[in-house]
């Protein structure tokens, strides 16, 4: 089929080069100059692993191209608009501005009879608004299509995703339905379940979805908080309770909390949705999941002060992490981050290292000083801070590590180390939801560990 991806970001430049992949005719279409000569070249403009492999490999053989131009549009079957919702400038709901110029701007090119399939994330309620939109012409037909894939796994995401939404609803809804599954034929046929319901519902599945994967997340970092006031162990608590198939493993991962550049904004969504048609009892579910997600931020930068005897002021202090989450350059509301700038505030000298996500730092984080490398970074540390849990700083050998820093402090804020051979090496290691990693702070800054 001839599709037009609209937006080629995160999502929309992995949705078209796996489409393209799949066989059909695709032309990405976005705003950015800069992103569009890039991904013309075959390039990724951003890390997403295997994503430039079919990209190179999809635009060589012509069934991907990228445009700024709109127009462009005009001779695609489907159209997947893929802009960003990111959360409103002036409060906690999502700005649907890039949503509705790309749909304003689709509605004077796309032909007669094509269908119009939102991916973005959207408050319930948003179809109706560009049905509105598009009613004007008449003769266009309009689904949607939430998206479930994560940074990092993305292509495998699109390729083989768990399920497929289609909201879908009136005289359309044969027709559209019909269509969506071509585009997806290949996937349907490797039997991935596909769920039909109306525009509410579809927008519903996906704000839903993203709600309980960050409760999940706030559920096992408030327990290891509880863990902390009571002497328990966070880890082996979310290991015992993930064996149980009814609870499950993932999203258990307790320890610094969630990021990026979807949950946390759809948390917020959601809540403003909540609230506004008057569901309390889901506004404050939301809020609480956020504060208690905030607070692992700051209860690590405590942490921090603890170790080093009660403030970071004036200290040399190592962060192992700059994006939000291990195989991405993504920093958008990245914990990582978020820890370092608060280090920076309260006097610490930081250093942030990140395999892929140094580029997008330095420039928004001039107060800190990036490095490259893992081991130049923890050149003189006082203190390190893992903050993203990237295999290369798991791998780190705590005897090399111990011979760089003058201090041998670490906060592993996602038990993500194994901390008994850090331990064998003389580090003291700290972590959230694990007091008997604990140290005592003033017993932990009494002990300089310089070799
Ligand atoms: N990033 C992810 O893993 C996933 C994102 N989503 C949702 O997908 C949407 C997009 O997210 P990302 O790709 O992460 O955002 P992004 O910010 O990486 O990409 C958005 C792209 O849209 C372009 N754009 C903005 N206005 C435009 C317009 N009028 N016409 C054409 N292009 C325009 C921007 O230049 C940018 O390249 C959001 O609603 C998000 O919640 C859903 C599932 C996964
Ligand atoms: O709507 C979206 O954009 C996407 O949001 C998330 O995907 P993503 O943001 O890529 O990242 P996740 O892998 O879900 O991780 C989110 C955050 O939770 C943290 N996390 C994850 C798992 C865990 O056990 N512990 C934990 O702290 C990660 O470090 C990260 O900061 C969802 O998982 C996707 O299904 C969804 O499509």
């Amino acid at each position: 089929m001839r599709i037009s991806v609209i937006g080629c970001g995160y999502l929309g430049a992995v949705h078209a080069a796996t489409l393209a992949s799949m066989g059909h005719d695709v032309v990405g279409i976005d705003t950015d100059e800069s992103k569009v000569r890039l991904l013309s070249r075959g390039v990724a403009p951003f890390y997403e692993p295997g994503l430039e492999e079919l990209l190179a490999h999809t635009t060589a053989q012509g069934t991907l191209r990228f445009s700024r131009d709109f127009s462009e549009t005009s001779g695609a079957d489907v159209h997947f608009l893929c802009v960003g919702t990111p959360q409103s400038k002036t409060g906690d709901g999502a700005d649907l501005g890039y949503l509705l110029a790309a749909t304003q701007e689709l509605r004077r090119h796309a032909r007669a009879g094509s269908l119009v399939v939102g991916k973005s994330t959207v408050p319930v309620g948003t179809v109706d608004v560009l049905g509105d939109l598009l009613a004007e012409r008449g003769d266009l037909l309009l689904a949607w299509n939430p998206e479930f894939l994560r940074q990092g796994t993305a292509v495998k995401d699109s390729l083989v995703p768990d399920r497929l939404v289609y909201g879908a609803e009136g005289p359309q809804e044969k027709r559209a339905v019909e269509m969506l599954d071509a585009v997806y034929a290949p996937l349907l046929g490797a039997g991935v379940p596909r769920i039909v319901c109306n525009f509410a519902t579809a927008e519903l599945i996906k704000s839903a979805a993203n709600a309980y994967l960050a409760t999940k997340l706030s559920f096992i970092n408030a327990m290891g908080e509880l863990c902390d006031a009571a002497g328990a162990d966070v880890v082996a608590l979310s290991e015992a309770m993930g064996l149980d198939p009814r609870i499950g493993a993932r999203y258990l991962h307790a320890g610094l909390g969630f990021g990026g550049g979807c949950l946390p904004k759809d948390i917020r969504s959601l809540r403003t949705q909540a609230g506004s048609l008057g569901v309390t009892a889901l506004e404050d579910w939301m809020g609480s999941v956020d504060t208690i997600n905030r607070e692992q931020r700051a209860r690590s930068v405590s942490l921090a002060a603890d170790l080093l005897g009660g403030s970071v002021a004036g200290r040399q202090v190592t962060v192992l992490g700059a994006a939000f989450k291990p195989d991405t350059d993504d920093i958008r509301d990245s914990p990582a981050m978020d820890v370092a700038m608060r280090l920076v505030e309260a006097g610490a000298h930081v250093t942030v290292t990140d395999p892929k996500a140094i580029n997008n730092a330095w420039l928004r984080f001039p107060q800190m000083r990036f490095e490259t490398k893992p081991l130049a970074a923890l050149d003189g540390a006082e203190l390190v801070v893992l903050a993203t849990e990237w295999d290369e700083f798991c791998r780190l050998d705590p005897a090399v590590a111990g011979k760089l820093v003058r201090r041998r402090l670490l906060l592993d804020t996602r038990n993500a180390l194994d901390a008994d051979s850090w331990a064998a090496e003389g580090w003291t290691v700290a972590g959230l939801g694990v007091p008997g990693r604990r140290p005592r702070a003033r017993a932990a800054a009494g002990q300089p560990t310089s070799v």
